[in-house]
């Protein structure tokens, strides 16, 4: 298998990855040939397979090429042969055409094949000439639209290794020459219309001194030689399972053997739509992004060394079956990597897990690296835990700045540092982008990457695109606050209660996050009524991102008479945790509260919305004030986005 060149597979690579359902189209005789994109609309990806099918004249190239085709019914599959390259002949040819060498490879235009090929390839249509063997002359053309698969087939498609290096596939058909010549003198003498004498002189002039010369040394190049041609119907199966593999498998696969993505089914496509949608509640997206890393964990499971083992049956009989490997254990990666941590101990009861932080230090990025690791954990393989894998990028690099995915890179030079043995570690990701993929596995070839989708790449912000958020803020805050909930469900009427318990609740459970109750109170002045609120600051220790947490957030917006406006942002709060400015975009969409002073940068924003007293400020009805509470540990820094709001509903 092989792309045109390195650097184009892993261009391709990082492209977005479909496969699905494909219109079955007519591949012969056809003015227009498949569609130019796919039925997602999305733009074509690079050709999964080109396949080449070469031998003599006669072979049976094309009923090969025919039946590869047929069976792959429900791909785009497009079959181009040699053929339609052969240069016109001149006048001057035409007149001695009997010394013509059709067999030569001088005969067949091969820039003109090489540039169709290079446009089909990179997605583009392109016309491809009509040869008439009654003329000698290729006049009209056809519009060939590009495919999944491209079959090139002709007697000299793997003699110029331009030609050759673009096939993912070669075949050679190899079938005996008397029965080639029968077939061709069947063939010449009724299709072509030819005299008999003429078609044995020219297959002793140039077609079997050619195919000695120039077919049959090609034969080395190929991967698959099939004896017999469209009568072995077990070569045709076989390659028609390999293109079938090869198109269900991302690009990046090919590059890195160590690289696995889980099978891809609609129920997995579902799961990640959900998980995907900013718009999804917490609990689906606990709920779900859980059952993939079960899947994405039993897969990784798979890869561990087995031991073949007999039992006895219930009915007495023997049963030969295979046990696990018992040396193992998880490692996540502080702090998304937990979150993978309960579909593991699932899988595999009693597990150990250690962890690893990976702690930035001020702003030149230097990295402290913590770790509570299994003692003897050199003698174990390890499942190593992170959802999210990023940039990839290795220490020092342009982006020292970048803690994600070099997470990765940091957290296996750790284990290797252990003693652990690269061979012996399976990198479990839910997501992975192709940059960091990249550095993994060339860092790294030996360790082996599991994971259930490959994203697009990643964004200005160096943040996975699709991507799904923050994992680990999505996930393992929120799962622990939801656990929280649940476990003090019979203290909500009581906020004051409530919050206290959840906010112990988190401190306990040693998250890498630091809880306190905050109270902001404040006195009435110039048109503000006086009042108090009372929320849940966590802050993670780390990296120093605020979350205020509210066990019952749109409670506090609930009032009388609701206007249009004042829906609008409830809704708006009530539907999702918001970034601290995307909360005051919203509060600076209701015109009158656009008027109120925008909040300083630095501190922390409580937004009440209750009628003042003595306002005359009416939206249509809606009311509001604003209350900005200075936080001192915040002063200095300028980051719009350091505090999230997480509204508990
Ligand atoms: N297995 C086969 N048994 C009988 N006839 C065959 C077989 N394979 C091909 N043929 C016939 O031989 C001729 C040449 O086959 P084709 O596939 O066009 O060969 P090529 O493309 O190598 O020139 C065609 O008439 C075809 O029907
Ligand atoms: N005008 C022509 C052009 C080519 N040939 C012969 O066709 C053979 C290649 O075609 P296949 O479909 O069999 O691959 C080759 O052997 C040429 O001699 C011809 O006779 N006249």
């Amino acid at each position: 298998m092989s792309y045109n060149s390195m650097k184009d597979l892993t261009e391709a690579s990082s492209r977005v990855h479909f496969s699905g359902l494909h219109i079955n189209m007519e591949t012969q005789n056809t003015q227009i040939e498949q569609a130019s994109t796919s039925m997602t609309g999305k733009p074509h990806k690079q050709p999964f397979v080109i396949a080449g099918v070469a031998g003599g004249a006669s072979s049976g190239k094309k009923t090969v090429g025919d039946m590869i085709i047929d069976q792959l019914h429900d791909q785009r599959v497009v079959l181009v042969n040699q053929d339609s390259f052969y240069h016109s002949l001149t006048p001057e040819e035409l007149s001695k055409v009997h010394d013509y060498n059709f067999d030569h490879p001088d005969a067949f235009d091969t820039e003109k094949l090489l540039s169709s090929m290079e446009m089909l390839k990179h997605g583009k249509s392109v016309d491809i000439p009509k040869y008439d063997f009654k003329t000698y002359k290729n006049s009209i053309s056809r519009r060939v639209n590009p495919s999944d698969v491209i079959i090139l087939e002709g007697i000299l498609v793997f003699h110029d290794p331009r030609v050759r290096d673009m096939m993912n596939m070669k075949i050679f058909v190899d079938t005996d020459a008397d029965v080639r010549l029968a077939r061709r003198i069947r063939r010449d003498t009724g299709e072509k219309g030819r005299e008999i004498g003429m078609v044995l002189d020219q297959y002793s002039k140039f077609v079997k001194p050619s195919f000695d010369n120039f077919i049959l040394p090609t034969k080395k190049y190929a991967d698959i030689i099939i004896p017999r041609g469209g009568d072995n119907h077990v070569a045709i199966d076989l390659i028609v399972q390999h293109i079938r593999t090869k198109l269900g498998q991302h690009d990046l696969c090919k590059i890195y053997p160590n690289l696995y993505v889980i099978h891809s089914t609609f129920q997995i496509r579902g799961m990640h739509t959900l998980i995907r949608d900013a718009q999804t509640t917490k609990h689906d997206f606990v709920f779900y992004s859980d059952r993939l890393i079960r899947l994405v964990v039993e897969h990784g499971l798979g890869h561990l060394p087995f031991t073949e083992k007999q039992v006895t049956t219930p009915t007495g009989s023997v049963y030969t079956g295979v046990d696990f490997c018992k040396r193992l254990c998880g490692v996540s990666v502080i702090r998304s990597g937990e979150s993978m941590e309960n579909a593991l101990r699932a899988c595999c009861k009693g597990i150990k897990i250690g962890k690893i932080l990976i702690h930035r230090e001020g702003d030149n990025g230097q990295q402290l690296i913590y770790e509570k690791l299994p003692q003897d954990i050199s003698e174990r393989h390890v499942l190593l835990l992170d959802p999210i894998l990023g940039t990839g990028m290795p220490t020092h690099s342009t982006f020292p700045f970048l803690v994600h995915g070099n997470s990765a890179v940091q957290a296996i030079k750790l284990l290797l540092k252990k003693g652990v043995p690269e061979g012996n570690i399976i990198f479990l990701n839910l997501i992975s982008a192709p940059q960091g993929v990249h550095v993994v596995c060339k860092e790294f070839p030996k360790i082996k990457i599991v994971t259930s989708e490959i994203e697009t790449g990643l964004n200005q912000e160096f943040r996975v695109v699709p991507g799904m958020g923050e994992f680990g803020d999505r996930n393992v805050l929120q799962a622990n606050v939801l656990k929280a909930m649940e476990v003090f469900q019979s203290t909500r009427s009581n906020k004051q209660i409530f919050h206290r318990n959840v906010m112990l609740f988190l401190l306990l459970q040693n998250l890498g996050y630091n809880a306190a109750i905050c109270k902001t109170k404040w006195e009435s002045s110039g048109g503000l009524t006086s009042g108090n609120y009372e929320f849940i600051d966590v802050v993670r220790s780390d990296s120093g991102t605020r979350y205020f947490i509210d066990g019952n957030f749109s409670g506090e917006f609930d009032i009388a008479r609701e206007t249009k406006h004042f829906r609008r942002i409830r809704q708006h709060l009530s539907r999702h945790g918001g970034k601290t400015a995307s909360c005051r975009t919203s509060v600076r969409s209701v015109p009158s509260l656009s008027r109120r002073p925008r909040p300083p940068l630095n501190t922390t924003v409580a937004i009440s919305l209750r009628p003042p007293r003595d306002s005359t400020a009416a939206d249509g009805g809606c009311w509001w004030q604003m209350v900005v509470v200075e936080n001192p540990s915040e002063v200095g820094k300028e980051d719009d986005d350091e505090m999230t709001i997480l509204p508990l509903m």
